[in-house]
């Protein structure tokens, strides 16, 4: 179906308008058992369509503007990346192709934008050739055009020199552009600095700028205020948008949460609350911010918080404050009068939730591998991992946190 008149993303934000985009997609719909942690590829669109259709629309309830199409890693070559049997099963084009559709029906159910999405590729870390990084975008740019999404979001990428060939194919078809890294403060992995990095996207013909997923909240605003200062000193100017994780990261190196050992299975002591989300969008519009969402652990409650924190700026609350009266006010109608002590402001802007596990340190060290660009480790392969390669790179990680080799667990097939 043909966008919405509402649909330009450029005219909105030259307006002033604050946008809300939405949360994490993989990560959510992992924990509700549809998509697989490893590939974290998004065959949920043609396998799980309700599952996926059913959390956009919650993402939309909680007043997102834009419905990004669930095409997370959904280039040909992730799709078959080590035994990976999506692109077998279904293909790229039909992941991409479905995802457009739920994203386009859930939008026109609240007069939301879509967005296509492509990111990193297996075939950067392995080749870093740009003709052939190109093509997997160009191929799944065919089906967004198709499908006439509003707008494109390039996203997820390390290493800024694989985003501006991201951006300039993306170009080529004509259509907006957001270019989101997964960098922090320190630069990409290239040690491009942030500052640099947006000038690059931005000559690249990127019309927004910013970061998603890898750091908290707190990190990801710092690193688009890197962003904008480097626009400013080279003259240029670009939206900016912002993504970042649900989860308190202060302890990430310079890759961000993927080096915490907690990654993925164990991050649920981090999830931000709602009220941290309130803090987060308002820091983030103090920072000149005016694309605003989440990623991975970005749940529609927090999505909510965000638009209710912004409801003056936008004139409007999100639907799902139907059932959620401001800073805890629901708590009016609650039996018991210490619980109705907590129905305002203060209390729960000013509350430091305890974390309920009297073991645990409040910060973590980061794996140390020290691989970051062009590493041999880094190349990828269409064939499976081996068990006697998980025993090499468990004996590896041991080595580098100098434990004795005789402590590392030898597995067998099934990684039991
Ligand atoms: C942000 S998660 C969905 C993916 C993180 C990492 N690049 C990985 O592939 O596991
Ligand atoms: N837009 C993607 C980003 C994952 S890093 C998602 O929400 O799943
Ligand atoms: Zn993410």
């Amino acid at each position: 179906m043909a966008p919405t008149k509402k649909a330009n993303i450029l005219d909105r934000l030259n307006n002033g308008e604050v946008i809300i985009g939405d949360g994490g997609y993989v990560f959510a719909l992992e924990k509700r058992g549809y998509v697989k942690a490893g590939p974290w590829t998004p065959e949920a669109t043609v396998e799980y369509p309700d599952a996926v259709k059913q959390l956009a629309r919650e993402f939309l309830r909680a007043g997102s503007d834009v419905m990004q199409a669930f095409t997370f890693y959904a280039s040909d070559d992730k799709l078959e990346n080590r035994g990976n049997k999506a692109q077998e099963t279904h293909s790229g084009r039909k992941i991409n192709d479905a995802a457009c559709k739920i994203a386009r029906d859930v939008a026109n159910e609240g007069d939301a934008m879509v967005a296509g999405g492509v990111c990193q590729t297996p075939t950067y870390l392995t080749t870093q050739d740009e003709g052939k990084v190109r093509e997997e975008f160009r191929k799944q740019m065919e089906v967004f055009v198709d499908n006439q999404v509003d707008f494109m979001i390039a996203e997820y990428f390390e290493h800024v020199e694989e985003a501006v060939w991201a951006v300039k194919c993306l170009k080529e078809f004509n259509v907006t552009v957001a270019a989101n890294l997964c960098i922090g403060p320190e630069g990409d992995l290239h040690g491009v600095t942030p500052g640099d990095c947006a000038v690059q996207l931005v000559n690249a013909g990127a019309e927004i700028v910013g970061v998603n997923c890898h750091f908290d909240p707190p990190t990801c605003i710092e690193t688009v205020r890197l962003m904008k200062q480097g626009l400013e000193k080279a003259g240029l100017s670009a939206h900016l948008m912002v993504q970042p994780l649900g989860f308190m990261t202060p302890d990430c190196g310079k890759q961000g949460f993927i080096d915490l050992p907690e990654f993925p299975f164990g991050l649920e002591p981090r999830i931000i609350t709602r009220w941290d989300a309130h803090k987060f969008a308002r820091d983030a519009y103090d920072a000149g911010v005016r694309y605003i969402g989440g990623c991975c652990g970005f749940e529609p409650y927090h999505i909510r918080a965000v638009a209710e924190e912004l409801a003056k700026e936008r004139g409007h609350n999100p639907a799902g404050s139907e059932k959620h009266d401001s800073w805890g006010q629901g708590l009016y109608l609650h039996t018991k009068p210490w619980v109705r002590a907590r129905a305002h402001r203060e209390y729960w802007e000013n509350l430091k939730p305890s974390s309920g596990r009297p073991f645990c340190s409040a910060l973590s060290t980061p794996s140390q591998w020290g691989v970051t660009a062009g590493d041999e480790l880094l190349k990828q392969q269409k064939g499976e991992t081996s068990c006697e390669e998980i025993n090499k790179l468990a004996q590896h990680s041991c080595k580098i946190k100098q434990i004795e080799s005789t402590e590392v667990p030898t597995l067998t097939e099934g990684g039991h």
